[in-house]
């Protein structure tokens, strides 16, 4: 998520209201009524995993207002509260905590991402900022998700923080996705650099967060477990936005405030693994080296709670809600989406032709050829919660309106130079997909987008299809393989009915990963 966002370029000449869904014309395109369901869906699932809700919900004060309450844990309050963050939603999360607990905070540190507050301010979400006179320090840093210095400034600053608690204090840690870039502080003699280099090596050649944050937390004086240490003896409660499938405390932002359960074997095996154990910098060798004989043993956290307040099962589970009230079938499928966007996009294209399918009438019904790789291709993801049976039923006996939906976070391998985002590539690529298999008589729209509301490097959060897509297209004169090709996708969909198919939410001050609707509605 690059923290600022400018002006819609390739919508610059369209009103307001129309930048969202396109102009009137576009408007009455098919599927334009399936899609304001999709948009009004996609923003319930934001909405449900903003800070302040999602504050609301994990903290409350007793009516004196001495103890905090945490799940079902109590606290004591008397001007004991400090507060750290980090991450891509941690500056509306540290305003809305200011918010609810603000007498009694004494200090807090943030580390967000740079230019964040501009970006907040220009989009006027106002409940996303620090008040004027705030107990809480912002550092701003890690551009482009990379730790820089200034995230070391901010980093160090907590670490002090921390180091300087008490038994009578109270610790909050605000932690969401980016976490791990904008707290870099690693053990000398690793300099920041090495510890970059190391971690753009992983990630160029595949690593996955779970490989990557194992080996930063090897690294990292305050990841796995470090922070929390620095803390004791005060007590930690720590408030998580899971931005990883499956709400692993310990990866998200590299645990710190889980005790690593990691040793340097694994360390060696992920440098194995990618071909970098001989590449390895000296200094990098000399920690490895020196951990397991650390005398004082892994960091302890048992003065920790850690709390997941924010996930994209909520969100899903929001959406799912809302489609309910709006008429549909509602059924959420995974969320743990993971895998290509190639084979993730085939998997929505044969879903909506089986799906749909079932959806009109089971004698009516697709190949068992289909059937099969549809099945083939689910159990390739090795989706951990994957519901495809449940939901194949559901549907048969659904009679309306139906819709599907699934969280998690494909990968795209990048091979072009053209500008685009995981969310609008998807799409696209569902597009073509939907028009491979015939239909029948159901309305179909596919919507995915990034819950950040920034589907990589550009101003849209994701895009919407139908399967006539590659018919507008080429009416257009555009040619979707070609834009394929290039990673383009969001030149294409600029172009494509003037934007008209594009989803812009602006910044959401949230990231809970994707989100991806299928509706089907019998003709
Ligand atoms: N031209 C492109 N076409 C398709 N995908 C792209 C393109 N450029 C970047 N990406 C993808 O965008 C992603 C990075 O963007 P973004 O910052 O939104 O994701 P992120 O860093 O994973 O953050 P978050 O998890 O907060 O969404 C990567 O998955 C990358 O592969
Ligand atoms: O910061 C990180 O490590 C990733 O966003 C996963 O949480």
């Amino acid at each position: 998520m690059a923290a600022t966002l400018q002006v819609l370029p390739c919508l610059v000449r369209a009103p307001l209201r129309s930048l969202l869904w396109g102009t009137p014309v576009a408007r009455r395109a098919s599927g334009m009524a399936l899609a304001e369901h999709a948009r009004q869906l996609f923003e319930s699932a934001v909405g449900a995993v903003q800070p302040g809700p999602m504050l609301q919900r994990a903290l409350s004060l007793d009516p004196d207002g001495r103890q905090l309450k945490v799940r079902d844990r109590s606290f004591q309050l008397r001007q004991n509260l400090y507060l750290v963050g980090f991450g891509k939603a941690v500056l509306g999360m540290a305003a809305a905590t200011e918010e609810l607990l603000g007498q009694h905070l004494v200090q807090g540190v943030i580390s967000v991402p740079k230019g964040i507050r501009a970006a907040m301010e220009r989009a006027g979400k106002q409940e996303m900022l620090l008040k004027p006179h705030s107990r809480v320090q912002v550092f701003e840093g890690a551009e482009n998700n990379l730790p820089d210095h200034d995230a070391l400034r901010a980093a160090l600053t907590i670490q002090q923080l921390a180091e300087g608690l008490t038994a009578d204090d109270l610790l909050l840690v605000l932690i969401s996705g980016g976490g791990s870039a904008l707290l870099p502080a690693p053990i000398p003699p690793v300099t920041l650099e090495e510890k970059q280099m190391l971690t753009k090596l992983l990630a160029a050649r595949g690593a996955t967060i779970q490989e990557l944050n194992t080996m930063r937390k090897a690294l990292s004086q305050l990841k796995g477990g470090g922070l929390a240490q620095a803390a004791y003896p005060a007590q930690v409660v720590s408030l998580i936005l899971s931005d990883v499938v499956g709400d692993p405390v310990e990866v998200i932002a590299s645990g710190p405030t889980v005790a690593s359960a990691h040793n340097v074997q694994d360390c060696l095996h992920i440098l194995n693994r990618y071909g970098l154990r001989s590449a390895l910098p000296r200094s990098v060798k000399t920690v490895l080296a020196r951990a397991d004989s650390d005398p004082r043993g892994p960091h302890t956290c048992g003065h920790v709670l850690n709390v997941i307040i924010g996930s994209n099962t909520l969100a899903l589970a929001e959406a799912q809600k809302q489609a309910e009230v709006l008429g549909y079938r509602a059924l959420v499928l995974s969320t743990a989406m993971q895998g290509d966007v190639k084979n993730v996009a085939q998997f929505y294209g044969l879903l909506a032709r089986v799906a749909g399918a079932r959806l009109i009438s089971s004698t009516a019904g697709t190949s068992v050829e289909e059937d099969a790789k549809l099945h083939e291709l689910a159990a390739e993801f090795q989706l951990s919660d994957l519901k495809l049976e449940e939901v194949l039923k559901a549907v048969a006996e659904a009679r309306g309106p139906v819709c599907l939906l699934a969280g998690g976070e494909p990968t795209v391998q990048l091979q072009g130079s053209g500008k685009g985002g995981r969310n609008q590539e998807l799409a696209l690529r569902v597009g073509v997909e939907l028009e491979r298999w015939p239909l029948g008589p159901v309305d179909v729209l596919f919507l995915s987008g990034g819950t950040d509301g920034q589907d990589g490097p550009t101003e849209a959060a994701g895009a919407w299809v139908v399967p006539e897509l590659p018919i507008q297209a080429a009416a257009e004169g555009l040619d979707v393989a070609t834009f394929l090709a290039h990673n383009d996708s969001y030149t294409f969909f600029c172009r494509l009915q003037g934007g008209a198919h594009l989803l812009y939410t602006g910044l959401t001050g949230t990231n809970v990963m994707d989100a991806h609707l299928l509706f089907l509605r019998p003709q």
